[in-house]
């Protein structure tokens, strides 16, 4: 059987040598293109690249999947900096495209899916929920990628439950002191040396508190979810948002 012809796009970054060293490793892979900043996108082309891993940053990720839609190449991404906007921009390009597919995942780890998906899932019974996100401070972006789907999932669990604004009865505040608000729900950035990524998302209901939490504690924890995603894009035309997708989570 011929390998899946696979390249990485932020091949130099934290993730990305790490998804380059595990699709080296996959014997139903051969990694054809390795790129960083000023290489030129044309190389995936001449070098028959069928999925391109996108692992750069939000300034660059939307020129990348110009280029790899316009040529055919799906793309499993997880770059960080998703808008209404951006998506239906990428959504429009997908059209004029209909065979290539498009992963795009806020966290290729199955803690971190699975977190989202408790997350969710435990909404929808309590008052109070915050999530806390806390990552390594050379992350570009706050908040994460992760934290912001985290809590429009939360809001959609209560908005269908129909759970109304959480109770916070503060009337001064420093800017910043209760997060950022996603949808209703606080976010908290925390920026730590030590760190990698971890998530606490806290719910609170009468006499009692839940917390789910998760920790990637290395970059090996992304890279069995960004080989599932190489392998399942180039079966699922169009634009996937979540890893999820292409699990099976009961
Ligand atoms: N979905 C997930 O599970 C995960 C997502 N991420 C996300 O992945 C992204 C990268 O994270 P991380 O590896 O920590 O960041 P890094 O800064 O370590 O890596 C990004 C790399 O992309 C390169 N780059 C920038 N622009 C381009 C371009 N146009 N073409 C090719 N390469 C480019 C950078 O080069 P230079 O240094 O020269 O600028 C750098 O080497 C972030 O958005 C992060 O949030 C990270 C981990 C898990
Ligand atoms: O930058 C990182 O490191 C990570 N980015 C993603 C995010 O913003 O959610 C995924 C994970 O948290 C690691």
């Amino acid at each position: 059987m011929s390998k899946l012809r696979v390249a990485v796009l932020g091949a130099r970054g934290r993730i990305g040598a790490e998804a380059v060293k595990a699709i080296e490793a996959a014997e139903d892979m051969e990694l054809v293109a390795a790129l960083g900043r000023g290489d030129k996108l044309e190389t995936l082309a001449e070098a028959g690249a069928q999925v391109a891993v996108e692992l750069t940053t939000p300034a660059s990720v939307m020129g990348n999947l110009d280029f790899l839609i316009r040529h055919g190449i799906h793309g499993v991404v997880g770059t960080t900096g998703w808008t209404e906007d951006r998506l239906a921009q990428l959504t429009t390009w997908l059209a004029g495209s209909p065979r290539t597919g498009v992963l795009i995942a806020p966290n290729f780890s199955i803690g971190a899916v699975l977190t989202m998906r408790f997350a969710a899932q435990a909404a929808r019974y309590f008052e109070s929920v915050e999530v806390v996100e806390l990552h390594h401070p050379n992350k570009v972006d706050a908040p994460s990628g992760t934290a912001t789907r985290t809590a429009q999932l939360i809001a959609a669990a209560r908005a269908e439950a129909g759970l109304g604004a959480q109770p916070d009865a503060t009337a001064t505040a420093l800017d910043g002191a209760r997060g950022a608000d996603v949808d209703g729900v606080p976010v908290h950035a925390i920026r730590l040396r030590g760190l990698l990524a971890h998530q606490e998302v806290l719910l609170g209901g009468e006499g009692e508190t839940l917390t789910i939490r998760h920790d990637s504690l290395h970059h090996s924890s992304f890279m069995p979810g960004i080989l599932l995603g190489a392998r399942r894009v180039t079966q699922t035309p169009g634009l996937t948002f979540g890893l999820e997708h292409f699990l099976d989570l009961g």
